[in-house]
């Protein structure tokens, strides 16, 4: 099979790769970039890999860094940009299910190929577009199924991270997994606990954002993989509920990921934090995903207050009006962006008093300063006082009487 027109983010990359074959090397593109070309997907990064060693491939090019040479992996820099070229390697080891202890150098395609996860991302591509398929990886990727290459338990043993990347894949991508690969993942689920947790949740976020989450869900349940996953373990009847409650969702952000996972499984503030923290969130994701899920469960229950829309914020608003909507199908975004745009006021800093002119005014420094903006901040955006300092300063005076 060859692919007439290739995407233009191979087109600076075919060069490298010609230059190597001139050499006397073989260079392909490998890896996500030909399943995703061949799905007409978006492309993220364009992997290569040639027979060349890496001293031979910096006998070719005369930039090069040495990005990850011990795996083979060299950063080529040509005609002003630069490309990761990894010579074909086999691994051995795997003591710890994540990386081998050996990587050995290989002058064969096949046996690059055939230490890779899945068969669709066992493609190889030349220079002109002619796909290399080994290992029926275009058959899987027109029968739409997640098969391990040769032997899945093998695979799985090699690195257990594949078990949550199968996953993955089938929901990014809405395939099913084959079936002996299914039941692989159901014997070797237990060593995902040998994963870090910031490499799990890469890859669950990717999948809860992905075309089929719930589909993806359910297989981590069906496969047990869901019982070696830290704090969700103790969930799987909520998650089960909710499979069965939004068996079609499209989510776009990780704060909607966790608000409704939070909203799903009850989570109050306490747990919710605990959960993101032990999934090693950024702080920014916890502090977003705490507000929004504060906001989704109110909505599920009834409209937001003034304040409530205020301290959510539009942004946020509108993630957990998405996660909401999962539940009580008569709330309104339009209505809600109404409600929003009518509060008189959006940020603190629009409030037409602040520290400085309290203290201008006589107001001694002090924590009690920011009590009584906050009240004047609820009034003004409740609607009961107009956001004008004059009026403002009069009611300051009266919820502080001992200042002058
Ligand atoms: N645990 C892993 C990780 C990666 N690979 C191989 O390395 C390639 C590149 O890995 P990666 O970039 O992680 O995945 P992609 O398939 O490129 O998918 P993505 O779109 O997420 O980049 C994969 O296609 C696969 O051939 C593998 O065999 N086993
Ligand atoms: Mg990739």
């Amino acid at each position: 099979m060859q692919i007439k027109e290739l995407p233009p983010e191979f087109l600076d990359a075919k060069q490298v790769l010609q230059k190597i074959e001139q050499h006397g090397y073989q260079a392909y593109f490998v890896g996500g970039c030909v399943r995703d070309t061949l799905l007409h997907k978006e492309l993220h990064d364009v992997d290569l890999a040639t027979s060349a060693y890496p001293a031979e491939i910096k006998q070719i090019f005369p930039i090069t860094i040495d990005t990850g040479i011990e795996h083979g992996t060299i950063t080529v820099r040509y005609d002003r940009k630069s490309f990761e070229i990894t010579t074909f390697r086999t691994e051995s080891g795997y003591q710890d299910y994540r990386r081998p202890d050996q990587v050995t150098f290989v002058r064969s395609l096949k046996e690059d190929l055939q230490r890779r996860d899945f068969t669709i991302n066992a493609l190889a591509m030349t220079a002109t577009g002619d796909v290399i398929d080994l290992f029926s990886g275009l058959r899987d990727l027109d029968q739409r199924l997640i098969k391990a290459v040769g032997d899945p338990e093998q695979r799985f043993q090699e690195d257990a991270l594949r078990l949550m990347r199968a996953v993955r894949f089938g929901s990014q991508l809405d395939f099913c997994i084959e079936k002996q690969t299914l039941v692989a993942m159901y014997h070797k689920a237990a060593l995902l606990e040998k994963i870090s947790i910031e490499r799990i949740n890469a890859e669950f976020s990717k999948m809860m954002l992905g075309q089929t989450p719930m589909h993806g869900l359910e297989q981590m349940i069906k496969t047990k993989i869901l019982q070696h996953i830290p704090v969700l373990s103790a969930y799987e009847p909520q998650l089960q509920q909710l499979i069965s409650h939004v068996p079609a969702v499209r989510l776009k952000t990780n704060v909607e990921v966790w608000t409704l996972l939070a909203v799903a499984l009850r989570l109050n503030s306490t747990k919710l934090k605990h959960l993101l923290r032990t999934w090693k969130n950024s702080n920014q994701l916890l502090n977003e995903t705490v507000i929004a899920t504060q906001a989704a469960q109110t909505m599920c229950q009834r409209e937001l207050t003034a304040w409530e829309l205020y301290q959510t914020g539009w942004v946020l608003l509108q993630q957990s009006a998405h996660v909401a909507l999962l539940y009580r199908s008569t709330i309104s975004l339009a209505r809600l962006q109404k409600q929003y745009q009518k509060l008189p006021i959006k940020k603190r800093g629009e409030l037409h008093i602040n520290g400085k002119s309290l203290l201008k005014a006589g107001f001694t420094p002090g924590p009690h300063l920011g009590q009584v903006l906050e009240q004047l901040e609820k009034s003004v955006v409740a609607g009961e006082l107009p956001n004008d300092t004059v009026a403002l300063l009069k009611v300051a005076q009266k919820l502080n009487p001992k200042e002058d």
